[in-house]
């Protein structure tokens, strides 16, 4: 047989046993509407290149809860504050997994790391040693000082005057990978601390994006599975290359804090220590931890935690450049708290209300994972009349819920007023329990990092805007900017914001950085 009639044969194999099977199998109760699937590819071609604008687009034509079908493989999307609180709210326990994905399976050591472990006891485990050592309020506390320190650092290579343009996101990243490293292994990862450039930190920076990329492929493989053995899209050949640069890097760290941990004197209180130790002492709910386990869990870090407050951080900068009112309002607020002798701290943060707006309003409009991660529904159940099946994938279009015209007003607006007293939601909060805008999810799967990214992203916002006046590259106007989204499971710019920063403190600010 040819290769050509075995692909031919397996597709009418399938194509014969689903039909047959999902007759045998038709619920009660009907599914959620949603545009006529495709023979075999299913919805596939219905998602284009910008899958979360589609699902917007279609659930606007079939209504919030939208069935699709990928392949063989249901899914159902979440496009409404009220649909996704059904989902994470009334029936969270029956989804709280995350369905299976090729890509994050190599990635992930096989499926070890916090996003992707099933819930159950390891994830527990995994989830109770990163929120005491890295998320707790205390341990938030403790390292404040280091994320103040990177945030000089950043702050000290963007006021360097050079006529070369500066691509913010590249040294967001090296900030916010910079503070982890610092935090999980007791040093930085790149550079020498003083904003110099390290060539290691646009491999890692190409490693994250790629990686985002790939796990947000819809991946015919993972969709009909009898078709995984051709890797159609080349996602699986992508991502073992991918996964040996990644571990390359990991192996690299923790051999090297093995040696480091052997020296006599030694002292080491960090979180990677304490991973390493762990392997010697059972832990009574998650069992030891291997090395492969080990590395994936510091790539789910260094993947979830860097990417997302970076790129936030540099679409807040880009809303502020285009708009200069609102950023001069940001700068008088900073001013009249910090004055303009010193820099921000995270302890001024709580007096910036309007800054606060900013950083919602930012968060609603460009929220750093636009179909959130997914999750997998355990066994099927009922929504809003609908059956949804055992198995299904949920999407959260969080993306789309924080445009919704009929919770927002003007959703495409840039507006931070709307969350200042008098505005339409001056209560609403991004951390998981208004629905309408759930950048970091919600219930017992809500991002881990939450208050770490929120700091993060804060302070490094509030800095950019306190310290500097910001021109763009190539002489570009505010209006002009490109503001398109490239997507990914992290929604990163088209173009990167390469800009010319204008140191606007007292000159001694930027002296006392070097
Ligand atoms: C702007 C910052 C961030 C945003 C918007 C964000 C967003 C998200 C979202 C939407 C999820 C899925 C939640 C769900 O299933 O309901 C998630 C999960 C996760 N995030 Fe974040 N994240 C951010 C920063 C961070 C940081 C700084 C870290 C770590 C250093 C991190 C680590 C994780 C992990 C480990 C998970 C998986 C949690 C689990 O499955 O139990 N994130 N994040």
């Amino acid at each position: 047989m040819t290769p050509s009639s075995l692909i031919l044969a397996t597709i009418a194999i399938s194509v014969i046993l689903y039909s047959l099977l999902s007759y045998l199998a038709r619920p009660a109760r009907p599914l959620p509407p949603g545009p006529k699937p495709w023979p075999l590819v299913g919805n596939l071609p219905h998602l284009g290149p910008m899958p979360h604008q589609s699902m917007a687009a279609l659930a606007r034509a079939y209504g919030p809860l939208l069935h699709l079908r990928l392949g063989l493989v249901d899914v159902v999307v979440a496009s409404s504050a009220s649909v996704a609180s059904q989902f994470l709210k009334t029936h969270e326990a029956n989804f709280l997994s995350r369905p299976p994905h090729s890509a994050a399976k190599h990635l992930s050591y096989n499926y070890q790391d916090l996003v992707s472990l099933p819930y159950g006891p390891r994830w527990r485990m995994l989830r109770k040693i990163s929120s005491i050592h890295l998320f707790s309020g205390k341990a938030l506390d403790d390292y404040r000082h280091v994320r103040h320190e990177e945030v000089v650092v950043l702050t000290h290579a963007l006021a360097h005057v050079s006529s070369t343009p500066k691509k913010l996101a590249q040294l967001l990243n090296v900030c916010t990978a910079n503070v982890l490293g610092r935090v999980m292994l007791g040093k930085r990862v790149f550079g020498d601390g003083n904003g110099g450039g390290d060539p290691r930190a646009d491999e890692f920076k190409s490693m994250v994006v790629e990686s985002m990329e790939l796990l947000g492929v819809f991946n015919i493989s993972d969709l009909v599975p009898a078709l995984q053995r051709f890797d159609l899209q080349g996602v699986m050949a992508k991502t073992k290359t991918l996964h040996k640069r990644f571990d390359a890097f990991l192996t690299a760290i923790v051999e090297e804090h093995k040696a480091g941990m052997g020296k006599a004197g030694s002292k080491h209180n960090d979180l990677l220590s304490t991973l390493i130790s762990s392997r010697d002492i059972a832990d009574e709910e998650g069992g030891k931890l291997t090395d492969d386990q080990i590395k994936a869990f510091l790539l789910t870090m260094f993947t979830a935690g860097t990417d997302t407050s970076s790129s936030t951080t540099e679409w807040a900068i880009a809303e502020l450049i285009r708009r200069p009112d609102i950023l001069a309002r940001v700068q008088e607020e900073i001013d009249s708290v910090v004055g303009r002798d010193r820099l921000v701290t995270e302890l001024d943060l709580p007096r910036l209300t309007y800054l606060q707006a900013v950083i919602k309003e930012t968060f609603r409009l460009h929220p750093p994972t636009p179909l959130s991660i997914p999750r997998v529904g355990a066994e099927g159940c009922e929504i809003n009349g609908y059956h949804i099946p055992k198995g299904a994938k949920l999407l959260v279009n969080v993306w789309a819920i924080a445009r919704d015209p009929d919770a927002w007003a003007e959703p495409l607006v840039f507006r931070p007023e709307r969350f200042l007293p008098g505005g339409e939601k001056p209560n609403a909060d991004v951390r998981g329990n208004d629905f309408e805008i759930i950048p970091f999810g919600a219930g017992r799967r809500i991002c881990i990092g939450m208050s770490m990214g929120l700091r993060m992203v804060q302070l490094m916002t509030a800095t950019l805007a306190h310290a500097f006046d910001w021109e763009l590259a190539g002489g570009v106007s505010p209006e002009k900017l490109n503001m398109d989204e490239a997507y990914g499971l992290t929604l990163q710019r088209a173009e990167p914001l390469s800009v010319h920063p204008k140191p606007r403190l007292a000159s001694h600010v930027y002296k006392a950085l070097s």
